[in-house]
């Protein structure tokens, strides 16, 4: 299973240049590009962690330059608790950023994003219509568009997203394919604690008893894909059974349990080609996603 570091503000890096307008990343970029200079972009909404640093890290890997997005955006929250809980930690975030070698934030407005009359709407069709999609209404148009909006104000060379939220990054793939967007996108595979648990900006609301159940979802995934991997079993059985480890665990709802198509996340009734297993589920307040490769 992957492992995490720790997560250290490290107090060596010099403070990160912020810029909250979309004129002003331009003129950074352009910089970066009169030198001749690579450009990574890495989206978040904050909140940073190891997961969000290993994206950081590969883009530094990857670029000259890291150029990092910081927006909590409205438009892709379909509960207004979960906006309104979604922790907000901007000064930490960008000395985490620093350490770990960004070159500039772009923390902008909400009115800077979405300016009085904004009016486009990005929809991907397909790949949306399930999971994800469907327990949150609207949420993949809130992020297409901003995505859109970013790749197209920053126009790296290489975007970098996390394969934690699965079917998020084979929108963006699909989106990007679609509308001809000049960048490439980056997966990076899932960083966990060391019990399994996904990192995420919202395993900060759980309750101690909720952490310690949470561990349970990545564990349940991973016995169901080596069950599965092998062949010759009743993948709708094995699934249920999932389901029902899930609730045993002390879950309080599961939102969905599936095997799909890695690429184009349509339904699958065996392993039989590259395949995927995603799953929702509710502890408390809290919903926790994850996935894992079928091998
Ligand atoms: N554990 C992780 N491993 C790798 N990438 C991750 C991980 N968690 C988040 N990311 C990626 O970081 C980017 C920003 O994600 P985001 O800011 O929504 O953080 P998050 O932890 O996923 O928050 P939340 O789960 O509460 O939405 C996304 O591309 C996301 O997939
Ligand atoms: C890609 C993203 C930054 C768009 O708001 C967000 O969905 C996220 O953090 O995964
Ligand atoms: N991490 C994906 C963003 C969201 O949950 O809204």
């Amino acid at each position: 299973m992957p492992w995490r570091a720790e997560t250290n503000v490290s107090s060596e890096a010099a403070p990160l240049p912020i810029v909250r307008t979309v004129g002003a990343l331009r003129t950074r970029i352009r910089g970066f590009r009169q030198a001749g200079e690579t450009v990574a972009l890495v989206p978040t909404m904050g909140a940073l962690h190891e997961g969000h640093l290993e994206l950081a890290h590969r883009a530094g890997a990857a670029c000259d330059r890291v150029v990092a997005t910081l927006f909590v955006n409205p438009k892709q929250f379909d509960r207004p608790d979960d906006l309104e809980r979604y922790p907000r930690t901007e000064a930490r975030d960008a000395e985490l950023l620093a350490g770990a070698g960004c070159h500039l934030l772009f923390a902008p407005p909400a009115e800077e994003v979405y300016p009085d009359g904004f009016a486009t709407t990005v929809s991907v069709a397909g790949v949306t219509g399930s999971m994800e999609g469907a327990h949150r209404p609207g949420h993949f148009d809130g992020v297409a568009t901003v995505v859109t909006k970013l790749l197209l104000q920053g126009l790296p060379d290489i975007a970098f997203f996390g394969e934690k939220d699965y079917q998020q990054l084979q929108t963006i793939r699909r989106m990007v394919r679609d509308l001809d967007i000049p960048v490439a996108i980056e997966g990076v595979p899932t960083v966990r604690e060391a019990d399994g648990l996904a990192l995420s900006s919202r395993n900060r609301n759980l309750t101690a008893e909720q952490r310690r159940i949470a561990p349970a979802l990545a564990k349940t995934l991973y016995d169901i894909a080596a069950r599965l991997s092998g062949g010759g079993v009743d993948a709708g059985l094995v699934l249920d059974e999932g389901r029902e480890a899930l609730l045993r665990a002390g879950f309080d709802s599961v939102d969905y349990l599936e095997l799909r198509d890695s690429a184009n996340l349509t339904p699958l009734a065996q392993a039989d080609r590259p395949a995927r297993l995603l799953a929702a589920a509710w502890l408390g307040h809290t919903r926790l996603i994850d996935n894992v490769p079928v091998e």
